[in-house]
């Protein structure tokens, strides 16, 4: 049995993995959430999932690195330098970070990425999330994840044909962007579409999930699939035999 510990385990993402991490045999190592020692639950771990906070990560990541032990990070809301560390310790330990476990939300990904390879610039593409009234980050990290996958379909820089937070007189459309719209409210898990728009045509790809079963789960088995695995940086794709 692999030992998990679980960052973050009194959240609603925390509740949901001690059920997977029972669902699966596995053995739960311990949990910390705020002011927790980190290192010393890496050192009683085999694997360890975070899904806290983005101010958590340089400290957990430092303790999977000191004890040695991969992880698997699922914090939204990470700005570039967060990548910049998870960079820096996957040379030496295994470091899996996605905005998405679900086996469902990585294969629309594969469809987007296909879909924006086929489809010309004149089909702009608009990313619309949906999450319950608690989520404190936006756009979401799958809405970020379903661009990066569109932006790769088109061989364009995401950061670079992005457009977020529209307001005010914004001006036209440009060409060629992806747009990002949030909404939140009720206790929505997770909804995503990707939307593809053409002049008198549409095609609308989405992922709805009903509940934290299907992050936990996912998240569960990157976990065991990290375990044993050389220092670098993997993807859920990778793991699900996407
Ligand atoms: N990748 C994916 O598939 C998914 C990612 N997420 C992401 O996971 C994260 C957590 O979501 P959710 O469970 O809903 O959020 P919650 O707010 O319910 O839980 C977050 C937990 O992290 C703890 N925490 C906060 N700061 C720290 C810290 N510095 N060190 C250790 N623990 C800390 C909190 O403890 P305290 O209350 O003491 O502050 C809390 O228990 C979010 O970023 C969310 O977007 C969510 C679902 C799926
Ligand atoms: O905060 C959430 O709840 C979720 N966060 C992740 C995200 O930002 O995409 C994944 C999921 O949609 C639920």
């Amino acid at each position: 049995m692999a030992r998990i510990g679980i960052i973050g385990s009194a959240g609603r993402m925390g509740k949901a993995l001690v059920e997977a991490i029972a669902a699966a045999d596995e053995d739960l190592a311990g949990g910390i959430d705020k002011g927790g020692d980190a290192l010393a639950l890496a050192r009683s771990s085999d694997v360890l999932i975070d899904f806290s906070s983005p101010h958590a990560l340089e400290a957990n990541l430092d303790a999977a690195v000191g004890a040695g032990v991969p992880i698997l990070v699922g914090t939204t809301g990470l700005e570039e330098r967060h990548h910049f560390l998870c960079d820096e310790a996957a040379e030496q330990i295994a470091v899996l970070q996605t905005g998405n476990t679900s086996l469902g939300v990585n294969m629309l990904a594969h469809l987007v990425r296909e879909a924006a390879s086929r489809l010309g610039e004149d089909w702009d593409i608009e990313i619309v999330e949906t999450h319950h009234r608690m989520k404190v980050d936006a756009p979401s990290g799958t809405a970020l994840l379903l661009g990066e996958a569109a932006a790769e379909g088109r061989m364009i820089d995401l950061a670079r044909h992005s457009e977020r937070g529209r307001d005010g007189i914004t001006g036209a459309r440009g060409h060629g962007t992806i747009g990002f719209a949030s909404l939140r409210g009720g206790s929505v898990a997770g909804d995503h579409t990707v939307h593809f728009l053409a002049d008198n045509e549409r095609i609308a790809l989405s992922h709805l999930a009903e509940n934290r079963a299907i992050f936990a789960r996912g998240a569960v088995r990157a976990a065991q699939w990290l375990i044993g695995r050389a220092a670098g940086r993997y993807r859920m794709p990778e793991v699900l035999g996407l």
